[in-house]
């Protein structure tokens, strides 16, 4: 059985996105200090969406809107170790400021043109993520 795990690709608008919002974990050791995308498990009965407004809400203290997915290439969403995979979706904050409330000690807007953004302390699983955004977001890039 594949753990699910749900993202969120925070942009700074959903129509002209020019910036995506990076969290910092804090928590386990082995991830603490890197950035990833906000989010986190799918509970027993929940659906993918609502997990991802909860996860935010929780995490972040705002509501979001979601856009598309960014569709990964496992069974179901980009996989991250032997037994999870994360479904992402790109979203835009509809109501709040986010703010570093659980999980992560930084909140981060990086413009998606800055060349360091890949460059960035990532969980390393998360780069094929980042990079499927680029291509998606900034079409004429060569990423
Ligand atoms: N949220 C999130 N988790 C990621 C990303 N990349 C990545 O490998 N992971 C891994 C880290 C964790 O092993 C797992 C997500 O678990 P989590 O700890 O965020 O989930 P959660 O908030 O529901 O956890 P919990 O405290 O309830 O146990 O997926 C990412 O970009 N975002």
């Amino acid at each position: 059985m594949i753990k699910k795990i749900v993202g969120g690709a925070i942009v700074d608008s959903l129509t002209a996105p020019q910036q995506v919002l990076l969290a910092r974990r804090t928590s386990p050791h082995q991830f603490a200090g890197m950035y990833e995308f906000p989010g986190g498990k799918v509970e027993p009965g929940e659906t993918c969406e609502a997990a991802l407004h909860r996860e935010i809400l929780e995490e972040l203290g705002v509501q979001i809107r979601l856009g598309a997915e960014v569709p990964g290439p496992g069974e179901y969403g980009w996989p991250l170790n032997e037994t999870a995979q994360m479904r992402v979706w790109l979203a835009e904050v509809s109501t709040g400021e986010p703010e570093p409330l659980e999980d992560h000690d930084e909140l981060r807007w990086v413009p998606l043109e800055d060349p360091e953004l890949l460059k960035l302390n990532w969980i390393p699983a998360d780069l094929p993520i980042v990079e499927e955004i680029l291509r998606t977001l900034r079409p004429s890039a060569t990423v």
